[in-house]
């Protein structure tokens, strides 16, 4: 029996963000759902080809989505809720966007809330896939939920790819996968407990698919990595004793991705499946317990190469890895660890990178590329393909012994470890020279950071990159959006500014622009939630920080204004979680790289005169393993990172942070370890609830809990913040905190911005008058 290579999913948004596009005409009414179909359409087939083309056997369908997979299996079982008004029927493409990204409605009702204004709707609540950088929509579900067939869709792009003579294994998110990620609405009974209602659907929908031909159905429960308990396990019985039993002929591959089986390895080994997908980049150790316990005649499918990460792959080392597997005997693919939706899609138009560090890499058709190559080791022999794979270990080799990779200094540095022990002096102390120094008044006013990226700014970037706007010119541009950031800030009453992160195309990727031991692509987009786009940078060696990065334009917003100006700084852990990371030493020790490099720049803005200084640590806590029992290793490195990047000042000078979509309680003593002056939090959409585990923790230190809900175009009023700003008072010291947005402003317009701030503002002074 020979090996094939199977794809477990591909990026959607095409090899120049297509899909972005169509999107977004589609959504600001300059095209009609029918062509944003037909390109969808067009994008499926390339990627269909791609796969074939470059070796792939088992090629998957329904792993494109026009927004997110949860969604579409939401809209695949009906479960939509009341708030959408679906009256059942196959559900429209204005529903389905509607779930996705909320509509506005013709005006606010009375008492402003987005629910009641004529036809407007909120977004379904978003939150991030496993560990990833990506997002999904949170299924939400009532007691008495039903679920019935309300799409197609899996069969539709099934027979799509068949009409253009490509056989596929259509992909669909399990039935407890998909419970697990949903939540209650109300919070008051278990989504698992719906399952006998589910399964159905799950049902007809697999029949759907053999009627029409599929002999192998992809089922994706990567839910089998987590902390499991009983009910869940027991779940996973029920759910595939009954769908084999209602099966007859479709096969399942079971897939895992990001992790371990480990305790649920016999859950997993248990079903009545007939493949098993496994993750053997994060966890090479399951392959021999998987050969001992699984079923002989149970097919695997070996994820050897890294769908996470833009590495070519040592395709000797795996050869030899996977040697137990090939012994035994047993029908095999080989795959990606995951779905290559989190990877970018194509290193060939990469043509401006460095050529050794081109040389290193593989996106996602690469990626194929390299499965193919193993498969055809074992299919016609190592000989048949010598020359590949030595080329591989040289390139792996040549990345592990690069002198380019190495700075002696930088490794000093970390294994001098300074800095890790924190600032000088306890907070109270801190607290009280720095009252002295900025005079605030209670309740003092800010922003988190960024101002909004208009298509003037975007497009001057652009113009600038492609050579069009001389940097001077660009420069002078962004200092005239500084200055007008400035006036109007002052205007508004605010009482720290911030200059805007106009300069910056990504709290991420512009920081890594101007670090050594990083590099960039020009089409390295990586799909973020719907339409929304990241480029993660790529570290590839030992980091540092050769100039200032910010102290130039911080100096000149600064030079505005009396008031003071925050310097405004990406976090090491978020630099880490948020880029491609080196696979060839500790990730804690290329964080804490990048904590030294950020120190500099802290130490910098302390010396050019800021007061206050604030450090994003956004990913942190996306950064937390999916197994309870590595977070505390985990987030004791993180936390370090932070105390080094942010202890290198004095007293008086101000350190903030600023974290979103955080759930704090289970890692609040972290929080309160890292020892920041000033936390600013999301907290509008939970009516600072949030804030209940600072209370209970006894957090010390001064807490900006946001008024203002940025990732909403709605506009809060006054007395809706000041409720949220008394809710938040009895909770804390009144002289605790402080007035600010949920997050940054980038993603909102103007219109929006100007009179949510002036409303903040006064919710303030209403709080400060008492
Ligand atoms: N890295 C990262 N992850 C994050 C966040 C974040 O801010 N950064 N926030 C959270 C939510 N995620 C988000 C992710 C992306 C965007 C976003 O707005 N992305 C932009 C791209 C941002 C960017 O890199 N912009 C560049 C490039 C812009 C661009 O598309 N330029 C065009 C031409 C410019 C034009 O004419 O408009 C081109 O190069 O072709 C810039 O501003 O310079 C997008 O998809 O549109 C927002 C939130 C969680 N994860
Ligand atoms: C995703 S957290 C964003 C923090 C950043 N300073 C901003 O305002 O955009
Ligand atoms: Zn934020």
């Amino acid at each position: 029996m020979s090996v094939t290579v199977a794809t477990l999913g591909f990026p959607r948004i095409g090899p120049r963000r297509e899909l972005k596009t169509e999107l977004e005409q589609h959504w600001a009414g300059r095209s009609d759902a029918a062509s944003l179909l037909a390109a969808a359409a067009r994008l499926r087939a390339g990627n269909w080809a791609w796969q074939r083309d470059r070796g792939a056997d088992v090629i998957p369908s329904n792993d494109f989505s026009l927004y997110d997979h949860v969604l579409d299996t939401s809209a695949m079982v009906g479960a939509i809720p009341p708030v959408y008004g679906w009256a059942g029927g196959p559900i429209d493409s204005a529903t389905y966007f509607a779930m996705a990204r909320g509509t506005q409605g013709e005006a606010a009702c009375a008492h402003g809330h987005a629910a009641h204004a004529a036809g407007g709707v909120p977004a379904a609540e978003m939150t991030k896939w496993f560990d990833t950088n990506y997002h999904y929509l949170v299924p939400e579900f009532s007691a008495d939920q039903v679920f019935r067939l309300s799409s197609t869709k899996p069969v539709d792009e099934y027979n799509e790819a068949r009409a253009q003579g490509i056989e596929t294994r259509p992909v669909l998110l399990g039935p407890v996968s998909y419970l697990l990620l949903g939540k209650a609405r109300g919070g008051d009974f278990d989504p698992l407990t719906l399952l006998p209602r589910l399964l159905p659907v799950y049902v007809a929908v697999l029949r759907a698919l053999a009627d029409a031909g599929a002999g192998w159905v992809q089922i994706d429960e990567p839910c089998l990595v987590l902390d499991l308990n009983d009910a869940a396990r027991a779940a996973y019985a029920q759910a595939y004793a009954q769908l084999h039993a209602a099966l007859d002929g479709t096969r399942l591959m079971l897939t895992t991705y990001f992790g371990d089986l480990g305790d649920n390895l016999a859950t997993a080994l248990a079903l009545p499946v007939d493949g098993l997908h496994i993750d053997l980049v994060r966890a090479p150790g399951q392959l021999q317990p998987v050969l001992d316990g699984a079923r002989p005649d149970l097919v695997l499918s070996l994820g050897v190469i890294d769908g996470r990460n833009v590495w070519r792959a040592d395709l000797h080392a795996i050869l030899e890895r996977i040697a137990p597997a090939v012994r035994s005997g047993r029908t095999l693919q080989l795959a990606p660890s995951c779905s290559l939706l989190h990877s970018p899609l194509d290193l060939d138009r990469e043509t401006a990178l460095d050529e050794d560090v081109r040389s290193w890499l593989a996106f996602a058709v690469q990626k194929i590329g390299e499965l193919a190559i193993l498969a055809r080791a074992l299919n016609t022999g190592v000989e048949s393909v010598r020359g590949e794979l030595d080329a591989a270990s040289a390139a792996v080799a040549s990345r592990r012994t690069s002198p380019r990779i190495n700075s002696p200094a930088v490794q000093a540095r970390v294994a001098g470890g300074s800095g890790q022990a924190g600032r000088a002096t306890p907070f109270p102390v801190r607290q009280a020279a720095q009252r002295a120094m900025l005079d605030l008044p209670p309740f003092p006013t800010t922003t988190i950071g960024s101002f909004p990226q208009t298509p003037e700014v975007r497009q001057a970037r652009a113009a600038q990159a492609r050579g069009a706007l001389a940097g001077d010119a660009y420069e002078a541009f962004l200092k005239e959006e500084i200055a007008a950031a400035v006036r109007w800030q002052e205007e508004m009453g605010l009482d720290v500014l911030v200059h805007g992160e106009f300069e910056r195309n990504d709290m991420v990727q512009y920081f890594g622009e101007h670090l050594s031991g990083f590099v960039f692509t020009r089409h390295g987009w990586v799909q973020s939630y719907g339409s929304r786009c990241v480029r993660p940078p790529i570290i590839y060696g030992d980091v540092a920080r050769p100039e200032p990065m910010t102290v130039g334009w911080w100096d000149y917003a600064q030079s505005l204004t009396a008031r003071p100006m925050k310097g405004m700084l990406t976090g090491p852990v978020t630099i880490l979680n948020w880029s491609f990371v080196r696979d060839d030493q500790p990730r804690e020790t290329t964080c804490r790289q990048i904590a030294y490099a950020i120190r500099d720049e802290v130490v910098d803005l302390e010396r050019a005169g800021a007061a206050i200084i604030q450090i994003d640590e956004a990913a942190l806590r996306e950064g937390l393993p999916l197994r309870r029992r590595d977070w505390q290793a985990y987030l004791d490195w993180a936390v370090a990172s932070f105390r080094i990047a942010s202890s290198g000042v004095a007293d008086v000078t101000q350190i903030h942070t600023h974290m979103c979509y955080s759930e704090f309680n289970d890692i609040i003593a972290a929080i309160a370890a890292m020892d920041a002056d000033v936390i600013s939090i999301e907290t509008a959409r939970s009516k600072m609830e949030l804030l209940d585990a600072f209370v209970g923790h006894r957090y010390p230190a001064e807490i900006g809990p946001g008024v203002y809900d940025i990732h909403s175009p709605r506009e809060p009023s006054v007395d809706e913040m000041v409720a949220l700003l008394k809710a938040a008072a009895r909770r804390l010291d009144a002289r605790q905190i402080w007035v600010n947005p949920d997050c940054g402003l980038k993603t909102r317009k103007w219109p929006e911005v100007w009179p949510a701030i002036a409303s903040m503002v006064a919710a303030a002074r209403a709080m400060r008058a008492g």
